[in-house]
């Protein structure tokens, strides 16, 4: 324990994770040419969009990759660069993940428009937008002014249409439907980093969790030091692997019963469990429910108090709270990845999973 203790405090938890991890496509060989200390980490990539407010600290990664913010591979990829370039950055300390929402998006958005160009743009039905008579008037006057709005007016509405009612979906059913072994083998090795930056990462990290978040998603939300969810009852949250006839790796499992407890764990995971936002406050799955269009402010809130503990201090607490999960999956990667090829690319699985992607279309039409 010495030993940890002393590794956290020189290179910080995640450092201590990043050692030892395998170096991998998605982990630091890949992303270490893009650290800049002098860099301002706010950036905006097709999947995700983070802003570091430098005057607090705080990092707001929103996940913007429609129609259900799905863990792709790509996905994975981006979310992990992102995460390590803030791990990288000491001004920030805290990070809130959450999905980019339908209001808030569109209107800042469209303010921002029709403020630098002193015109008025209207946001009817999402993707149409439309210029006002106003606008057309000043318009004819100038072109340029008129094609910028329009295109970014679209873009925006397609973007809030599109993941309203999801926080993240989970992992992307496709990347693991009728794939080669090797291709499964990537993208899992991919999942588990992205689990080991998040659950080792020395930011306090709240989930602001806006939507709904099945599977994969829930262990992003479990994989954080605290979860806010919006109290709506269209949403819901757990690990349901078992209704897909697909099993919970060990790690996932470690996770939520490091969560909810062994009992609460157990019942979830067998059955497939996915909780209204009550339940899942009941249970612990969530920590705290807001109305909807308060997740963000009170993440924000919340994270304060995180924050006003001293680094160090919670930074040391929280690896010896983690570090035994983390180093079981550390120490079985390998092993991990060669019993998700075989498993996932099973006949019998594949069928499961074809059936359930099935359901979800019918239940569309
Ligand atoms: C040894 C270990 C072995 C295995 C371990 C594997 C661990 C697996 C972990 C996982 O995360 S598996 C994924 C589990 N996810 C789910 O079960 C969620 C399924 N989706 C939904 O329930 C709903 O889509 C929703 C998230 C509640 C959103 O509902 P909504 O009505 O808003 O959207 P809709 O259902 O119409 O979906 C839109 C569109 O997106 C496709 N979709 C949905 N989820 C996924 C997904 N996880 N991956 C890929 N694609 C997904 C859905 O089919 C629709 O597609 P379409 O527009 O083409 O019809």
């Amino acid at each position: 324990m010495a030993n940890v203790l002393r590794n956290s405090a020189k290179f910080g938890f995640s450092g201590v994770l990043s050692q030892l991890s395998i170096h991998s496509r998605h982990g630091r060989e890949c992303v270490s040419p893009c650290f800049s200390l002098q860099q301002r980490n706010n950036s905006t990539s097709p999947k995700i969009k983070v802003d570091l407010d430098n005057s607090t600290g705080v990092a707001v990664l929103r996940m913007q990759s429609p129609p259900v913010n799905s863990l792709s591979l790509d996905f994975l990829t981006e979310f992990c660069i992102n995460l390590e370039k803030l791990e990288m950055d000491k001004s920030c300390r805290g990070l809130i993940i959450t999905s980019v929402s339908t209001h808030t998006h569109t209107h800042t958005d469209t303010d921002t428009v029709t403020q630098s160009h002193k015109t008025m743009i209207h946001t009817i039905t999402p993707p149409v937008c439309v210029v006002s008579q106003t606008l057309s008037k000043v318009s004819s006057t100038g072109l340029d002014i008129i094609t910028l709005p329009v295109c970014v007016c679209v873009c925006v509405c397609l973007v809030s249409q599109t993941l309203s009612k999801v926080f993240s979906a989970g992992l992307d059913i496709m990347e693991m439907y009728g794939k080669s072994p090797e291709r499964c083998g990537e993208f899992w090795k991919a999942v588990q980093e992205m689990w080991l930056k998040l659950y080792g990462s020395n930011m306090a990290t709240i989930a602001a969790i806006n939507g709904s978040s099945p599977a994969g998603g829930c262990l992003m939300s479990i994989g954080c030091d605290y979860r806010i969810m919006a109290d709506n009852p269209r949403y819901s949250i757990g690990l349901n692997e078992t209704q897909l006839g697909i099993v919970a790796p060990f790690w996932f499992k470690d996770t939520l019963v490091n969560t909810v407890g062994n009992r609460a764990a157990e019942l979830s995971l067998e059955l497939g469990l996915l909780y209204s936002a009550p339940d899942a406050l009941k249970i612990g799955l969530v920590d705290q429910l807001v109305p909807e269009d308060q997740v963000l402010s009170t993440a924000q809130d919340t994270m304060s108090k995180w924050l006003a503990v001293p680094d160090h201090a919670r930074q040391i607490t929280k690896s010896m709270m983690r570090k035994q999960t983390i180093d079981k999956l550390l120490s079985n990667r390998e092993a991990d990845i060669t019993n998700f090829v075989s498993f996932i690319t099973k006949d019998s699985i594949q069928r499961s999973l074809r059936m359930y992607l099935e359901m979800l279309k019918s239940r569309k039409a």
